[in-house]
């Protein structure tokens, strides 16, 4: 799923640019403060609609622009022609996302033609973060490998706001009406995510083993509903407290991902280099399985490689992106960090100073 060609302007302290990327492994290095991040979190904005280190996507947008702009060419694969999306923000919120010649109308289009992973210093929080957050990890996975997901999530969550409603107007008699619907969708998302988990817990284990094979750790899955019992039962024991607190407690919009060691959250035992080779696993298994899947790798985005990794764990970390053979962008301040022990069969290097991004040629 390789970029092809990358063209920036108005992004944070970045000079406009336009790079013709490796299909493999980009380093791009350059002191604190430099603008490294900046271009990473340009490739997120237009794949993913958002930034990945700030909540308020205006403070992605240089301070000296009204706007921003983000074009790529990307390929699905050496078989199907290049195509080029476009992303256009405004400093007001205004923005649009163009594939070719067309206008799309959802974010979630983008996300499907450029499936990008996210590797960076608070990767970790994945652990430690809300159950949304690693809800949200696991449906990235389901989105991307179960094309009919994202009508079922939709469909639910539509349900889910109408049951909401009636609980909130005290309409208990009317629960029944959208019980039905809510338990269906709920049963088919269910199955999807268990699916799908199958495949992720297999690769994740084997990857973690290949970054550190001294961490055992166990992935849980919750669907939002007491086990035991099937969904219209809880729900129907829950119906009074539902009504008093006006949403609906149980539901597959409560599922989670429990990662575990020793039957204790990780997050609550792991060291925070241990928590960013979990997490790291966790992505790079969501990259095979994609992969797996669908022919093609998702792109990685990996700033601060040497953050919280010690050499042995980047090589590793490194080794399996690299047999991945996915396109990877890769951040750090020394050039020396990211090469050192690792001469991947294709790579280009991009240096960082003061916003200027520049290609190193190599001897
Ligand atoms: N909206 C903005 N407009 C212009 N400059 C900005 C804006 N937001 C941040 N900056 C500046 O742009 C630079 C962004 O740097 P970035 O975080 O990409 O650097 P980096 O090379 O990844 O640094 P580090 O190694 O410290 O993580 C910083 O110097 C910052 O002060």
């Amino acid at each position: 799923m390789p970029i092809r060609q990358l063209d920036i302007q108005g992004v944070r302290n970045l000079a406009p640019l336009d790079i013709t990327p490796s299909p493999l492994v980009n380093f791009i290095y350059g002191d604190n403060g430099s603008g490294k991040t900046s271009v990473l979190e340009a490739i997120h904005l237009l794949a993913a609609g958002k930034s990945f280190r700030s909540t308020q996507v205006r403070q992605v947008l240089s301070h000296e622009r009204d706007r921003c702009e983000i074009r790529l060419r990307f390929q699905r694969d050496d078989e199907t022609p290049e195509r080029e999306l476009y992303h256009l923000r405004l400093k007001n919120g205004d923005h649009l996302f163009r594939l070719d010649e067309s206008l799309l109308s959802a974010q979630s289009q983008v996300a499907a033609l450029l499936p990008v992973q996210v590797i960076e210093p608070n990767t970790f929080r994945l652990l430690s973060g809300t159950p949304e957050d690693r809800r949200q990890f696991l449906d990235w996975g389901v989105f991307h490998v179960e094309p009919a997901f994202i009508e079922e999530w939709r469909m639910f969550r539509q349900t889910l706001k109408q049951r909401n409603s009636a609980l909130k107007q005290d309409q208990g008699d009317w629960l029944d009406v959208w019980n039905s619907g809510f338990i269906e969708s709920a049963a088919r998302i269910d199955q999807f995510r268990k699916a799908y988990l199958t495949l992720l817990v297999a690769e994740f284990r084997k990857t973690l083993a290949s970054l550190d094979d001294s961490l055992d750790v166990n992935l849980n899955y919750y669907p939002g509903w007491d086990r035991e019992s099937d969904l219209a039962s809880v729900l129907e024991r829950q119906k009074d407290r539902d009504i008093q607190l006006g949403f609906t407690q149980s539901g597959p919009h409560r599922a989670e991902l429990r990662i575990t060691v020793n039957r204790v959250p990780a997050a609550e035992v792991l060291s925070r280099g241990q928590q960013k080779t979990v997490v790291s696993a966790l992505k790079l298994a969501q990259g095979i399985v994609f992969k797996q899947q669908t022919g093609t790798a998702p792109i990685y985005l990996v700033d601060d490689l040497a953050s919280e990794l010690d050499a042995r764990h980047r090589l590793a970390l490194c080794q399996v992106l690299e047999d991945l053979k996915c396109q990877v962008f890769i951040t750090s301040i020394e050039k020396n960090q990211l090469m050192d022990g690792w001469a991947p069969a294709d790579f280009k290097v991009f240096h960082v100073e003061h916003g200027q991004l520049q290609e190193e040629t190599l001897a």
